[in-house]
């Protein structure tokens, strides 16, 4: 069996740094808060080894380890991607024997264990690199400077490969998310890019004691390289962070942050669902999705591609000359809008939380579409969305908010408020039908369960729930990052081919 899910399953093939930087913004502190949870609340040892005994089920593990199921599961199935721990056709859970053998190695063992206290004091890095003093952290000192070099710039090599790629997924993809993140918060990111050299100057231009460290951690990232005078960024990653991007990966780890504490105590949400970032919360909520609409909106441009792409899709077998739209959970207005561009008389309503709806307003109007939109604050958990009002609604990246059990009442709200030859447009990250895969995918719904959100469904299970409400006919397409699900009612014509991509928008 082999591992199913694509990019970083194996994180010594040759990739590029684009894809590498990507990784370790997003999803790197995922990886090493999936393993250090599996230590920590047991799932490795409670799994029995593939080939030694029954494999076992998640509700059975739950019961065993007085964890919720709706975690574990999040745990398995992404240890499942990456090949840690196999799943049958039955969804009965085993470790892999290369696991198995790696975590019988006591000393290494050892090791591991002695790297979990480290998740909360490295995440004041930052500070460190300001001070060049250990940071405080419930009580204690932690030189997490020293931590630092030791881990990851100058590491001892440990005994054989599959060591070194436990580890290096355990602790050291999570202090690459936390290099970039002081790197960024600091300033040191940009002023390497505008041509800063010495260590000295380095250090001053961004008030930082102790960039050394730093520097170095970034040259191991291939992202630095000495020079005769001091530092500079490779040419490589001066390509990368020219323009906005700089400013966009500045703003994407600022959210990366957010999850930090989170994903260090990720093992209070799996045993008892107590959730450190808990979205459900409507403050917390509303709070966290103004920033993230305006984030959204930093990168406008690539979202729009995607929405209008699914507005052009749409249209090929449904015109949309004079429908009337609704936007669920708009968030940016991006989805409606590019509905709204298709044809000059379709109407949209944008609907989501009224602070979020401030930012929206501002960017429909951008867009030039603010004559035909109407913007409706509510809650997406209760509203009424009406009876047969819709030619078409779109769920942007909205059911994943919703937990798996929310999901059938707002689909029957939908369904209701659309027109008997409606079509309702979700844009999800779907998972294939063995919920092993895309690891991009699975590291969102990771996210989600952590936030107290909702779940990823696969194509079959989606089409399932529509048929419940009505919606018998459904189709899945892939769109570049995440899919389309269309769907109506018997009888009604659906794309079933992606549109070509659109000419770039002029916003
Ligand atoms: C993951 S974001 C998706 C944003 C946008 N559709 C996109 O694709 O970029 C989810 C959106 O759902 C909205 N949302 C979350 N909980 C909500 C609630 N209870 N009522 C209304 N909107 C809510 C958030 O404000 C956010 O804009």
């Amino acid at each position: 069996m082999g591992t199913s899910c694509g990019f970083m399953a194996a994180p010594h093939e040759p990739v590029s740094l684009a894809q590498s930087l990507h990784f370790w913004a997003r999803n790197a502190s995922n990886e090493s808060a999936l393993f250090q949870t599996a230590l920590r609340v047991g799932l490795f040892d409670a799994l029995t080894v593939e080939g030694r005994g029954e494999p076992l089920p998640v509700e059975t593990l739950a019961e065993r380890l007085g964890c919720s199921a709706r975690g574990l599961r999040s745990l398995l199935e992404l240890l499942v991607c990456l090949d840690f721990v196999r799943m049958d056709d039955t969804r009965r859970f085993s470790l892999a024997p290369h696991t198995a053998t790696l975590l019988g190695d006591s000393a290494f063992r050892q090791q591991l264990q002695a790297e979990l206290p480290w998740w909360g004091p490295m995440g004041l890095l930052a500070d460190a690199v300001k001070s060049g003093e250990p940071v405080d952290f419930e009580g204690q000192r932690w030189d997490v400077l020293s931590h630092l070099r030791e881990r990851l710039v100058a590491p001892t090599p440990f005994a054989t490969p599959a060591h070194e790629d436990f580890f290096d997924r355990f602790t050291r993809s999570g202090l690459r998310t936390q290099v970039l993140l002081a790197a960024g918060q600091s300033g040191l990111l940009a002023a390497l890019a505008e041509d800063v050299r010495t260590e000295q100057a380095l250090g001053e231009s961004t008030s930082t004691r102790a960039p050394g460290v730093l520097l170095e951690a970034l040259a191991v990232l291939g992202m630095t390289r000495r020079q005769e005078d001091g530092w500079a960024l490779t040419p490589e990653a001066k390509t990368l962070l020219e323009g906005k991007a700089l400013a966009y990966l500045v703003r994407s780890l600022s959210v990366s942050a957010r999850y930090w504490e989170a994903l260090g105590r990720l093992d209070e949400t799996v045993r008892h669902e107590r959730y450190v970032l808990d979205l459900k919360d409507p403050e917390v909520s509303g709070r966290f999705y103004a920033d993230n609409s305006q984030q959204i909106t930093a990168v406008f441009a690539t979202h729009f591609q995607l929405s209008r792409r699914a507005a052009a899709t749409l249209a090929g077998v449904r015109p949309l000359e004079g429908a009337a739209v609704l936007d669920i959970g708009t968030g940016s207005g991006v989805w409606g809008a590019a509905f709204a561009r298709t044809s000059s008389s379709t109407h949209v309503t944008y609907f989501d939380q009224a602070i979020v709806l401030e930012q929206v307003r501002r960017n429909v109007a951008k867009l030039e579409v603010a004559d035909r939109a109407r913007f409706w604050p509510g809650n997406l958990f209760t509203q009424d969305f009406g009876a047969a009002d819709f030619d078409v609604i779109i769920l942007p990246q909205v059911l994943n908010v919703l937990s798996p059990k929310d999901v059938p009442d707002i689909f029957a709200r939908v369904a209701r408020a659309l027109r008997p030859d409606g079509i309702l447009v979700i844009a999800e990250y779907v998972l294939n039908e063995r919920r092993d895969g895309p690891l991009d995918h699975l590291y969102f719904g990771f996210r989600r369960f952590m936030t107290n959100e909702g779940d990823l469904l696969s194509a079959s299970e989606y089409a399932k729930l529509l048929a419940d409400v009505g919606l018998t006919t459904s189709v899945c397409i892939p769109l570049p990052t995440q899919e389309l699900v269309f769907a109506a009612r018997d009888g009604v014509a659906l794309p079933t081919a992606l549109a070509p991509p659109p000419r770039p928008p002029s916003v």
